[in-house]
């Protein structure tokens, strides 16, 4: 069944003319129904003879910039180095979350994880405000509590003209979040206070600073916001609250089906390893492993199914890019399943705020996801919604019991999920990760006990096609998460596993080449020969609980790797006949591909709506990480990563030929505009000019380098 080949046919090649002939293709009928035979749309205009050559967008003539005595020549640009881009390097949205949640500006953490080197810059205020002062009226302070101790500012005119930069004047210097909200949780932070603040003469003729709402009146100081910065986050849920992280990190927490389930997995593993695993000088009589197994103590609940189809295309989960205004970004613009960044198990069971803040998700997350389909038998749409979580973790301890405190304490997830594919070196060595696919049984375990202490929340692995190149597990795998293994499958029945994500590359290959379509193909047929396999095996399984399996046994099959454009998607839907397609940098480099796939047409955006993307993105930022110096800076810093991916997109309007290639790079080029050159840009200087025109000006030191810059293969990766 392996494979060695590197892509399913991609369809026929187009001619591009311009992007209007495109976008007017406009038709009533959704696009997963309209193109369940995708012809390829050719705009009546003259070829033009330029050869595609590998590996380099074809850019039209005009738009290519040529410098003196290079006539002829193509200039093959650097190669991007998406691996380093996808490490696990801080400072990640957890750092940032951390320190929001911190009262913000406290003590920064010391930065952990690769690529340590990668500083901002500190960007916190001059002097900082006590929180007892900064969301009152003058006159109104909370009690401090630290008293004469405390070392924050209690003057606020003072930190108004000493402890702070001057109001900004993007936005029309109107506080977003006030428009948003009616109030500005940032309180006297605000970097556009003086758009909702006044002074006021009091009857004692005492002249008193106060904080307005959007109507103009004095905002009480509950309404404003609290000191724990979660409490000020408006439209966001899955917040979980200070005491119980709290808990968490003494050890207060009781893990009661956990610690059943682990006692009674540890008795059935060292039985499995008597009976299948048998070492040379074990005495036991070899008795048969039926006759000595145990029930678990915890039968796996019923579980709340879900539905993957043509018309739900899937954003990937991606650390630091995939954070909470990015992705509520591409819900807005079609998106129908999202994914938290990847969060590890162990710091979330010792209530590590950095970790739970990649818990939250935007109220845009929660509603349901996409159905055109006809009706499936138990799948409730209205109770199905987009917001899943990844975790990840190296012995199934860590997993069942991470599992059980999600469980516990977020209520709204549609399923989680176990990151079987990141080959970052820390997480591989560790045995998470892709470690996991050549630990297949440990995983199988892992996924067990996950059900069990899950309730009605579905689980689900993401995949790579193995760790080496020279060998593709990920066959095997599947079949197992689909059947069980081998060995146990007639006594236990299957893990439960409600849906695999098969990233066609494997650990060792990272970006290097093309994901491997035709594996992804192979392995989609071969899960349609399990159900078969199951019916069989009916008959066998001691105790056949349908109940207990999630989507009724149905495993659902997601492929992912490299889409760039609705023509991808539907092609790998209905060629490679997986249920949906998973986009990772595709929705980085123009998240408006999810648009292109409900519309199933090709949108050939101007630089203005593209600008327009980056200005939703400063007002979500600000919306999560407040308008204060500090969020102010958190959404510069996570727009800056957003746009070393944006500014990689060729519009399609320059292009020769359709459709376009994630995997192509561009000669130097120019865009249609001054704008689309500058989106273009590669220089993260023009990137930080582009931030200062929502973010205003950076704040002195303030530095950035993209992860992937250019042949840097540090090769450090997530997925
Ligand atoms: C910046 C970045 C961060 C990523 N973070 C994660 C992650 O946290 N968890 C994960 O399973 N995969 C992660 N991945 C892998 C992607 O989810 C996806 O599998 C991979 O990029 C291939 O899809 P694509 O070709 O559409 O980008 C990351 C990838 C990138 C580029």
């Amino acid at each position: 069944m392996e494979s060695q080949e590197t892509t399913t046919k991609r369809p026929q090649e187009e001619v591009n003319g311009n992007g209007d002939a495109i976008n007017d293709q406009q038709s009533q009928e959704p696009a997963s129904k309209r193109l369940r035979v995708e012809e390829p749309v050719v705009p009546d205009v003259a070829p033009q003879k330029t050869l595609r050559q590998k590996g380099v967008a074809p850019i039209k003539a005009e738009y290519l910039i040529v410098a003196p005595g290079q006539e002829g020549k193509v200039v093959i640009p650097d190669v991007v180095d998406d691996d380093a881009a996808e490490g696990r390097t801080a400072p990640t949205t957890q750092e940032a979350a951390a320190e929001e949640s911190s009262g913000k500006g406290g003590k920064r953490k010391k930065a952990k994880g690769q690529n340590k080197e990668r500083t901002f810059g500190t960007f916190s205020d001059a002097h900082r405000l006590c929180n007892s002062v900064a969301w009152t009226s003058e006159f109104s302070p909370r009690t401090c509590k630290f008293g004469d101790r405390c070392n924050g500012l209690h003057d606020i005119r003072k930190y108004l003209t000493e402890g702070r930069r001057k109001d900004l004047e993007t936005f029309g210097g109107k506080c977003p979040l006030l428009e948003k909200f009616g109030r500005c949780p940032s309180g006297w932070r605000c970097l556009f206070v003086t758009s909702h603040m006044k002074e006021v003469t009091r009857e004692d003729g005492r002249n008193e600073l106060i904080l307005l709402d959007a109507s103009g009146n004095e905002a009480t100081s509950s309404e404003n916001g609290g000191e724990d910065g979660d409490e000020i986050q408006t439209g966001v849920v899955n917040i979980v609250p200070g005491n119980i992280k709290i808990d968490l990190s003494r050890k207060r927490v009781n893990f009661e089906k956990s610690e059943k389930y682990l006692e009674w997995l540890n008795k059935d593993t060292e039985l499995t390893r008597k009976y299948f695993h048998k070492q040379k000088g074990d005495q036991d009589e070899l008795v048969d492993y039926r006759a000595a197994y145990i029930e678990p103590p915890l039968k796996p609940s019923e579980k709340r199914r879900i539905y993957f189809g043509r018309e739900t295309p899937v954003l990937a989960p991606l650390t630091t890019q995939g954070n909470l205004p990015f992705r509520r970004l591409c819900v807005e613009l079609g998106a129908q399943v999202t994914y938290s960044e990847m969060a590890l198990g162990l710091p979330l069971l010792q209530g590590q705020k950095a970790d739970w803040a990649l818990m939250k998700a935007h109220e845009s997350e929660i509603t349901p996801p996409c159905f055109d389909g006809p009706p499936i038998e138990g799948y409730d749409n209205s109770k199905d919604l987009k917001f899943s979580v990844q975790i990840a973790a190296n012995v199934p301890w860590v997993a069942v019991k991470t599992t059980e405190t999600l469980t516990r304490f977020l209520p709204h997830l549609r399923l989680i999920d176990i990151n079987c594919g990141c080959p970052i070196d820390m997480i591989y060595k560790s045995g998470a990760g892709s470690a996991l696919l050549d630990a297949q049984a440990k995983l199988e375990r892992m996924i067990r006990g996950m059900n069990a202490v899950s309730e009605d929340i579905p689980i689900t692995a993401k995949i790579r096609m193995g760790v080496r190149d020279d060998k593709f597990t990920a066959q095997k795998l599947v079949e197992r998460l689909a059947l069980g293994g081998e060995e146990l499958r007639d006594v236990l029945g299957a893990p439960g596993c409600a849906a695999v994500t098969l990233h066609g590359r494997t650990r060792q290959q990272r970006y290097k080449s093309a994901a491997n379509w035709s594996y992804i193909a192979e392995t989609a047929a071969l899960i349609k020969t399990f159900s078969e396999k199951k019916s069989s095996l009916a008959d066998t399984i001691r105790e056949t609980e349908e109940r207990t399996l999630p989507n009724g046994g149905r495993m659902y099959f997601l492929g992912n790797g490299d889409c760039y454009s609705h023509i991808d998607y539907f092609d790998h839907v209905d060629n490679a006949k997986v249920d949906s397609v998973m986009i990772g940098r595709g929705a980085i480099i123009k998240p408006w591909i999810f648009e292109e796939i409900e519309k199933g047409q090709y949108l050939d955006k101007s630089a203005t709506e593209r600008l327009q993307y980056i200005e939703k993105f400063a007002r979500y930022g600000m919306e999560a990480w407040g308008s204060d110096e500090l969020g102010l800076n958190y959404t510069r810093r996570f727009m800056l990563e957003f746009l070393s991916f944006f500014t990689r997109y060729v519009p399609i309007g320059l292009l020769e030929h359709l459709p376009p290639s994630i995997n192509e790079r561009p000669p130097a080029y120019r865009g249609r505009d001054d704008l689309e050159t500058l989106l273009a840009s590669k220089d993260y200087k023009d990137w930080i000019k582009i931030s200062e025109m929502f973010l205003g000006p950076a704040p002195p030191g303030f530095k950035f380098q993209p992860k992937h810059k250019s042949n840097s293969y540090e090769i450090e990766a997530e997925g």
